[in-house]
């Protein structure tokens, strides 16, 4: 542990937390508590810290963490950090790490906290040279030691937790397809799951590319079902202690995904305080 700690202190993550540090703790503990990210009407910089939100995005492998955390950067004007990207970029880059890295991506299971938190601090001090400020944040922490690391160095002011029933999951995993040219990410799978024993069922439409995107899908190498299924295993081994860390501290918000896209972003929206968001800011622009 004490090793990791150097690892941050040394690196800029230290750097970038501590810029923005804040003592002041205002958050949301559940959908039905007003967004603390909303003082004077609305604006993406939290008046009283100055800052952009740091939001953390949890959930397990196909839950649409990269779905709705991309989303809610733009419509907040904050950097949407995806650490399984940077993994995969520095896998394309064949630079030093790349072939310890696949053989653990490969199999599904997590990079060391050191390589990650590398990874992470390098993202953040390109970014903060670029004049970023905040952060949504998805798929870190991923196990007690990034979190502590994370609370170590920075704030974060709101950890939204996306669930899906577990039957779902690997279906959409196994569905994910990206644009090699464009980047974006798509799903072909259709999911129809049944209620039963009280639980609602979930239906999700398919989100199909463009036609100019057709021939270019790309599948991840890690989105196999025998690689997804121990990816689901880990996450629930090491990243569900995450939920009661967070949920002590008073910053979790747990969100079911009611559905698709289609169905759960507004929804999303309203349990943020967000629905009216757009509004408020062209009427303040
Ligand atoms: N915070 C992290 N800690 C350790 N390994 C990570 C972390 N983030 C990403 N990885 C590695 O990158 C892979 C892909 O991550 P990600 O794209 O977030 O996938 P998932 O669909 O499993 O959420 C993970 O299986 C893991 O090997």
């Amino acid at each position: 542990m004490a090793r990791i700690v150097r690892v941050a202190r040394s690196t800029s993550l230290f750097g970038f937390g501590s810029r923005f540090y804040s003592t002041s703790a205002e958050v949301t503990s559940g959908v039905s508590h007003a967004s603390p990210f909303l003082h004077g009407g609305g604006a993406r910089k939290d008046a009283a810290r100055d800052r952009n939100v740091q939001w953390v995005f949890l959930g397990c492998p196909g839950v649409g963490k990269g779905t709705y955390a991309s989303r809610l950067s733009s419509l907040l004007g904050v950097p949407h950090i995806a650490t399984g990207d940077l993994v995969r970029e520095e896998l394309a880059s064949s630079g030093p790490l790349s072939q310890q890295l696949s053989e653990i991506v490969n199999q599904g299971k997590l990079v060391s906290d050191e390589i990650i938190v590398n990874l992470l601090s390098k993202r953040l001090e390109a970014g903060e040279a670029k004049g970023e400020s905040g952060f949504i944040l998805d798929g870190f922490p991923r196990t007690m030691r990034q979190a502590e690391i994370l609370g170590d160095v920075t704030d974060i002011d709101l950890v939204v937790n996306l669930k899906l029933p577990e039957e779902v999951l690997v279906d959409k995993c196994l569905g994910r397809r990206t644009c090699n040219q464009c980047g974006k990410g798509f799903n072909i799978a259709h999911i129809n799951l049944k209620g039963e024993n009280g639980k609602p069922g979930i239906s999700m439409d398919p989100l199909l590319p463009p036609p100019q995107c057709m021939s270019k899908l790309i599948t991840r190498a890690d989105d196999t079902e025998e690689v997804v299924k121990a990816r689901l295993r880990i996450y629930n081994e090491t990243s569900q202690p995450l939920e009661e860390y967070y949920r002590s501290k008073g910053k979790l918000m747990e969100f079911d995904l009611p559905g698709g896209i289609p169905e759960s972003w507004p929804r999303l929206l309203e349990a943020l305080r967000l629905d009216d968001y757009e509004e408020k800011q062209s009427a303040v622009a």
